[in-house]
């Protein structure tokens, strides 16, 4: 299931900086913890600028009592108020220093470091430790400055060309390949980077291709013997194989597109009654189009993913990570992912020497593969830096989201204008201390944005800007999601999915589709690209809706409505938190103490929500409760009131106390189920529940879950997938048949089934690939790798 962002942590807190600073902190220490790429830090004596919070306490009672009155009116005269205070304190200027000066950056770049990791990467790689040579090489890279010189040769387009010669001795011949693009586009007069491309070109058969990178690499080489070696390869591969010289197809390689486009699909932004703007279709759409795509304003990777995953792009980092060039903090997955995120060519000539008019067009063409040209230059004003490790993503963003605008704008120095998105805030609804908070991390951000460019305007009325682009941030923003799988059993029978949020992003229609706890559409990311898809037949004019997070049947309405108000503060008024519906009386309810009933029975609580959310205002007889529990009766004339305890269906009286306690007793069991009776308990377990719950209710299908695990687990696959099916039967109930969460679950069934040579499992593949191809279209492929195995045969 999507989650957009949730806002848990909504406290300024300084993070520690991640273990990717140099091998010895600036105080020349050596740094305790290692990450995956070896980097480490030093939290001792390499501790962040004072905290925030003792800037925080050292803040006037009068100030604060303002702040926490302030309105997006009053938002200029507090902020310049704080502006003023902090101005005069010494310790403010310490951290804005610590944080925004290039001398105090731990993400400094280092010649002398480098070369060390790279005499360390030389000797592994004679050795034949290719893996701790992959590491070296990379940490080497990491910090190497891209304008420094190594016996001769630009010592960054050496440690590329030496790390292409690793990944080919592991059999990594295309991350080889796109190393050695990076050197050439770096230096391409690098006769060794030529050469090295034409034997990963020779490794994967592009002998063509291979034929030209070792020529222009002849042209290159000053050596005799040398140059005697390279014309043996090129004389060996024109030997062994047809290879015609010219012209070589260097777009052979190139990524293939999904094809997959948006079709014609007019939407349209609208005033709702009671969501403010929101998103509509001037066609009807069936279910599974793709409606609409869209690339971030301004997105950031998350903090705990910046070691693991590109930059920019999101997607996990490969062993040929690219650093940036200037900075030894962003990584991303390949040059053109580099490219993107900078703002600066790659300047390579190749004076004095003449490889002829073809060879040049190559070399044009290689180069312009390798070097994207559309950079959008999002890592500019970060590079180099400490405070964007240091502060919050979300004040990080708002720093893409600000430059990037007056970028756009021309403003610099000439507009106290710095951001203008027009996107709805929840500012006067912010509690006292996220007011002061937001209050505190503007003037940090703008302080270390003014060290970046000196004619940065920072004063009463920017600040109150940056408040609210902050406060339309923890609105607007979505979660960038990946899924993740992992085998879930010890036999690798069935596998789990899990969704982690690698980044947070600003799209600008995006942000105008309102929630809906049941949604029509399905939004999902690829890359950076927002994807929304239909889930249900839109008719004209029908509301456009995504889910923020809570959705029916996952969550009672009860708890959605507090999530929801808690993370975006607004009251939901959707049709499930308005209208009564099955899934919602389902979810908590208990069974009817006639054993031959099947009718539903609810505690005080649900009932007193039900009768909210159907009448608020007077006690008539809710008879959309009982139109809608009567889908489950004979009965079409409900006699009986809505009351706790009593069946919706025959009127029957249960004692809500004794079940309570029964259902405690239940939960009692479930707690023993790692113990050595695990099986037994579970099952013990299920029994207590299903004498008191009703059937469909949510913790029975939990229950039941959990029982087809422990099943799997030591290996009884039938008893398993029995299992199994009791838990989706209930969750359809609940979630609907077509929802993803349905598809993930027939996904562990079919997994069982497979293994089993079970029959259904055909049923079960079939109804998987019209779950999945209703929410991923034909990017299911790309999104979910896992599910190859359930792909009929040719
Ligand atoms: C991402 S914005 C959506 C666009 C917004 N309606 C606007 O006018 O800009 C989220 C805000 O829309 C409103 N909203 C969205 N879904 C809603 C719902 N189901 N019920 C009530 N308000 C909703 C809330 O004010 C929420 O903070």
């Amino acid at each position: 299931m999507l989650q957009p962002l949730t806002f848990h942590n909504s406290r300024l807190q300084w993070s520690s900086f991640l273990d990717n600073s140099e091998e010895r902190c600036k105080m020349g220490k050596k740094k305790p913890r290692q990450s995956p790429w070896g980097f480490v830090s030093c939290p001792s004596c390499c501790s962040l600028p004072p905290p925030m919070e003792k800037l925080k306490s050292a803040i006037p009672q009068t100030l604060i009592l303002s702040i926490s009155q302030s309105n997006p009116h009053t938002l200029p005269n507090t902020c310049s108020s704080l502006h003023d205070f902090l101005n005069h304190l010494p310790q403010f200027h310490q951290m804005v220093e610590d944080l925004a000066h290039k001398e105090t950056s731990l993400f400094l770049k280092n010649k002398e470091s480098a070369l060390k990791f790279k005499l360390k990467g030389n000797k592994c790689l004679s050795n034949g430790d290719n893996s701790n040579a992959l590491r070296f090489y990379t940490q080497a890279l990491r910090i190497a400055p891209r304008d420094v010189n190594d016996m001769g040769k630009n010592l960054v387009a050496t440690l590329y060309v030496n790390r292409a010669a690793v990944l080919q001795k592991m059999g990594l011949v295309v991350e080889s390949l796109h190393d050695c693009n990076m050197a050439v586009a770096i230096c391409r007069s690098y006769s060794k980077a030529w050469y090295r491309r034409g034997k990963a070109n020779t490794l994967m058969g592009n002998y063509e291709n291979a034929v030209c990178d070792l020529k222009v690499s002849l042209h290159m080489e000053h050596s005799i013997s040398g140059k005697k070696q390279i014309e043996g390869e090129i004389n060996l591969i024109l030997g062994q194989h047809k290879v015609k010289d010219f012209p070589p197809n260097v777009d052979k390689y190139n990524d293939s597109n999904i094809n997959d486009q948006p079709q014609q699909i007019q939407l349209q932004c609208v005033t709702t009654e009671t969501k403010g703007r929101g998103m509509v279709c001037l066609t009807e759409i069936p279910p599974a189009t793709l409606l609409h795509t869209e690339e971030p304003y301004a997105a950031i990777i998350s903090k705990q993913f910046r070691e693991t995953h590109c930059h920019f792009c999101f997607n996990e980092l490969p062993k040929n990570i690219v650093p940036c060039l200037s900075c030894s903090m962003a990584l991303y997955c390949s040059q053109i992912c580099q490219a993107n995120a900078s703002w600066q060519d790659l300047e390579s000539d190749m004076k004095g020497y003449d490889i002829g008019i073809d060879l040049e067009k190559y070399v044009e063409n290689v180069i312009k593969e390798s070097v994207i040209i559309k950079q959008n230059g999002e890592h500019k004003h970060e590079c180099g830096v400490n405070w964007p490790a240091a502060l919050p993503s979300e004040t990080v963003l708002a720093g893409r989201v600000i430059l990037k605008y007056m970028t756009h704008q021309g403003h610099f120095g000439k507009s106290s204008t710095i951001v203008n998105l027009d996107l709805c805030h929840n500012y006067v609804q912010l509690d006292p201390e996220a007011k002061l908070e937001l209050h505190i991390s503007s003037i940090i951000l703008l302080k270390c944005l003014q060290f970046y460019t000196s004619d940065f305007p920072l004063n009463g009325e920017t600040i109150s800007q940056c408040v609210l682009l902050l406060a339309q941030i923890k609105v607007n923003s979505m979660a960038i999601i990946r899924v993740k799988s992992s085998d879930s059993s010890a036999n690798h029978t069935t596998s789990t999915t899990e969704q982690v949020r690698v980044g947070q992003a600003i799209y600008l229609t995006g942000s105008m589709f309102n929630h809906s706890c049941k949604p029509n559409i399905h939004t999902y990311f690829q890359s950076r690209t927002l994807n929304i898809r239909a889930i249900d037949f839109v008719r004209v004019g029908q509301p456009l809706e995504l889910s923020y997070g809570p959705q029916v049947g996952r969550w009672s309405c009860n708890e959605r409505q507090i999530s929801l108000k808690n993370q975006y503060a607004f009251i939901c008024s959707c049709a499930s938190c308005t209208k009564s519906n099955l899934s919602d009386l389902f979810i908590n309810s208990y069974r009817c103490s006639n054993p031959t009933c099947f009718g539903v029975v609810l505690d005080r609580d649900l009932v007193n929500y039900e009768k909210r959310k159907v009448n608020p205002c007077d006690g008539v007889e809710y008879n959309e409760i009982k139109k809608v529990a009567s889908v489950l009766c004979e009965e079409t004339e409900l006699t009986h009131r809505v009351e706790p305890g009593v069946c919706l269906n025959c009127g029957g009286y249960r004692d809500m106390y004794g079940s309570k306690e029964t259902v405690k007793k239940g939960e009692i069991c479930k707690g023993l189920l790692d113990s050595s009776e695990v099986v037994s308990s579970g099952l013990r377990c299920l029994d207590v529940l299903k004498s008191v719950l009703h059937p469909y209710n949510k913790r029975v299908a939990e229950v039941e879950d959990y029982v087809a695990q422990v099943f799997c687990s030591i290996g009884e696959l039938q008893r398993a997938r029995d299992h199994c099916k009791a838990s989706i039967k209930i969750l359809e109930k609940l979630y609907g048949e077509e929802h993803i969460v349905i598809g993930n679950e027939l996904v562990k069934l079919a997994s069982i089934q497979l293994s089993l040579g079970d029959g259904d499992f055909e049923e079960s593949r079939n109804r998987i690939e019209l779950v999945f191809s209703r929410h991923y279209g034909s990017h299911v492929d790309v999104i979910f790798p896992h599910l190859k195995f359930l792909k009929k045969g040719p």
